[in-house]
């Protein structure tokens, strides 16, 4: 949209929020990489934003590529306003579709020209409300019992991904990230059967890898009027793959809706999510078999790729900073030893050393984007506070990575201390003074990289259970170095607007404890 055009805006005063703009020879100087005269870096520009307005309680405005539009980022301030605003006032799903472009939340800008050229099979809209409860209601009401199937998922993970090797083994980080992200995630989303299938989950994983790699970056290119057509072409491909995952999922289903009409008693049920959605309260049309098969294609977007894409930051983080090793080996025995049951949820989360260094990791490297509060205004306007009226169809979000590497919020920002979390949660035990209730405590205390309030990411238990399980598994397996000993690196993820996806090629050497 174009703000200066609308002096309806004008009256909401977006006009005069700033903007911090990215000059793209300038940038591509200062990086020494000549590619960002087409893709200038974000993080430094949105660090620039922060201190200057952000810090002074002032939002910014800043044009991000992969949305084709300025984002207004806001102060942490406005954290509290979007925390229980619902989908109809700011949606994330609206940001979802936005990138998919099945705009349907955004008519104004996409008309269904685009969206018929860009259906790539996920699906969106309101059918998208049905994968959040897939994640949110089922998969977390049931994560006490999914815990040991993840163990147990993990398990045969490692042992086919790495054995129990005498001598240094070298592993991609990427590779081991995905296979045992891929594990537990086919397990719980489709079952024991189609989870033992190799090609179904490597299918899966390549189908939406190449639909998010390819909805951020085909939004870059302008093609002119010959969009639809070379976009029409470009997709061919996806769609071409797609009933290759779905056509296995949809026999799975009609399977066992056959096995259900024949009288199946519900303990004889299978435990997974295409049993849950097959039995997901809503009615009869929405849950045919294709319906539910693509659902589940659409949540191994989070649960199989974003976990391996923060999994491998993660695993080279841990193999960086053998430092640590000893002492969150140790807290995982203990912690073990107290739950006869092995890797309960309980157990889990008394593992706050393990918990401290992937909050430490994912501090470093801010998680999946370098902002999350995403939204998309939904509602006419959508009220800031007395002077800020943001429009509809307005992106907004919030400056995660800045406010991690801020330090007077984290001191030492650039150092990793992967205990720093724990020391922040015994301070906060030992002092429960009013300090405790400031804004940047409760930051402190939080995990912004999923998000804020309501509409933060669903997945999140699930997603930090399965990253302390496999890790804790790791280290309580192997011992785990950068290959040849390298030093920590400077950079674990590369900066592509809006997305810090991981650089895939360190490798890793793991070798069986004794
Ligand atoms: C470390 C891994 C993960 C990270 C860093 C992450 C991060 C996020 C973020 C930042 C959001 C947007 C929320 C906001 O900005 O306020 C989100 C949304 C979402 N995530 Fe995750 N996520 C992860 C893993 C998962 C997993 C494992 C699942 C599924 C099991 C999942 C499912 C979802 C879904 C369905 C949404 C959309 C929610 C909506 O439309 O309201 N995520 N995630």
């Amino acid at each position: 949209f174009n703000i200066s055009s609308s002096a309806a805006r004008d009256a909401h005063k977006v006009t005069e929020i700033p903007t911090v703009t990215r000059p793209r020879l300038l940038d591509a100087y200062r990086s020494g990489v000549w590619w960002r005269i087409f893709l200038p870096r974000l993080v430094p520009y949105l660090e620039e934003g922060y201190y200057k307005y952000c810090k002074n309680g002032q939002p910014f405005r800043i044009w991000l590529s992969g949305f084709q539009d300025y984002a207004y980022i806001l102060p942490e301030k406005y954290l509290e306003r979007i925390k229980n605003a619902p989908p109809t006032e700011v949606s994330f799903t609206a940001v979802v579709n936005t990138v998919s472009l099945h705009s349907s939340d955004r008519p104004a800008k996409h008309g269904p020209d685009k969206q018929q050229y860009f259906y790539v099979g996920l699906p969106t809209g309101e059918i998208n409300n049905l994968i959040v409860q897939v994640v949110s209601k089922l998969m977390n009401s049931n994560l006490a019992t999914i815990k040991p199937i993840v163990h147990g998922a993990t398990a045969k993970a490692l042992d086919r991904s790495i054995g129990r090797p005498p001598h240094w083994k070298k592993i991609n980080a990427f590779e081991l990230a995905l296979k045992t992200a891929q594990g537990p995630g086919a397990r719980i989303l489709y079952g024991e059967t189609l989870s033992n299938n190799a090609g179904f989950v490597a299918g899966v994983s390549r189908y939406v890898a190449n639909i998010l790699a390819y909805a951020f970056t085909l939004r870059f290119i302008s093609f002119g009027p010959l969009k639809n057509t070379i976009l029409y072409l470009i997709h061919w491909r996806h769609r071409r793959s797609l009933p290759a995952v779905v056509t296995p999922l949809n026999d799975e289903i009609a399977e066992r809706k056959r096995r259900q009409a024949s009288g199946l008693a519900d303990d004889e049920k299978p435990f997974d999510c295409v049993q849950w959605a097959m039995d997901q309260d809503v009615p009869e049309e929405d849950k045919k078999g294709e319906d539910i098969a693509r659902r589940l294609v659409a949540v191994a977007a989070g649960s199989i790729e974003t976990l391996a894409s923060v999994l491998v930051k993660l695993l080279v983080q841990l193999a960086a900073h053998p430092e640590c090793h000893a002492e969150i080996r140790g807290e995982i025995v203990q912690c073990l030893g107290e739950e006869n049951d092995g890797w309960t949820v309980k157990a889990t989360g008394r593992m706050r050393r393990l918990e401290s260094f992937i909050q430490e990791a994912l501090r470093v490297t801010a998680g999946v984007m370098a902002m999350t509060g995403l939204r998309v205004v939904t509602a006419d306007n959508f009220r800031l506070d007395r002077d800020i009226v943001l429009p509809r169809n307005a992106l907004l979000a919030f400056p995660t990575r800045s406010i991690l590497h801020d330090a007077e919020i984290f001191p030492e920002p650039e150092t990793f201390d992967a205990f720093r979390f724990y020391k922040i949660a015994k301070a906060k035990e030992e002092n429960a003074s009013g300090d405790l209730r400031s804004t940047h405590r409760d930051l402190r205390a939080g995990w912004l990289q999923f998000g804020y309030g309501r509409q933060s990411c669903p997945g999140r238990f699930y997603a930090i259970n399965v990253m302390k399980t496999i890790l804790g598994e790791i280290i309580l397996r192997y011992e785990i170095r950068l290959a040849g000993g390298a030093a920590p690196p400077a950079a674990v993820d590369i900066d592509i607007d809006p997305l810090l996806p991981p650089i895939r090629s360190f490798d890793l050497e793991l070798r069986a404890r004794s």
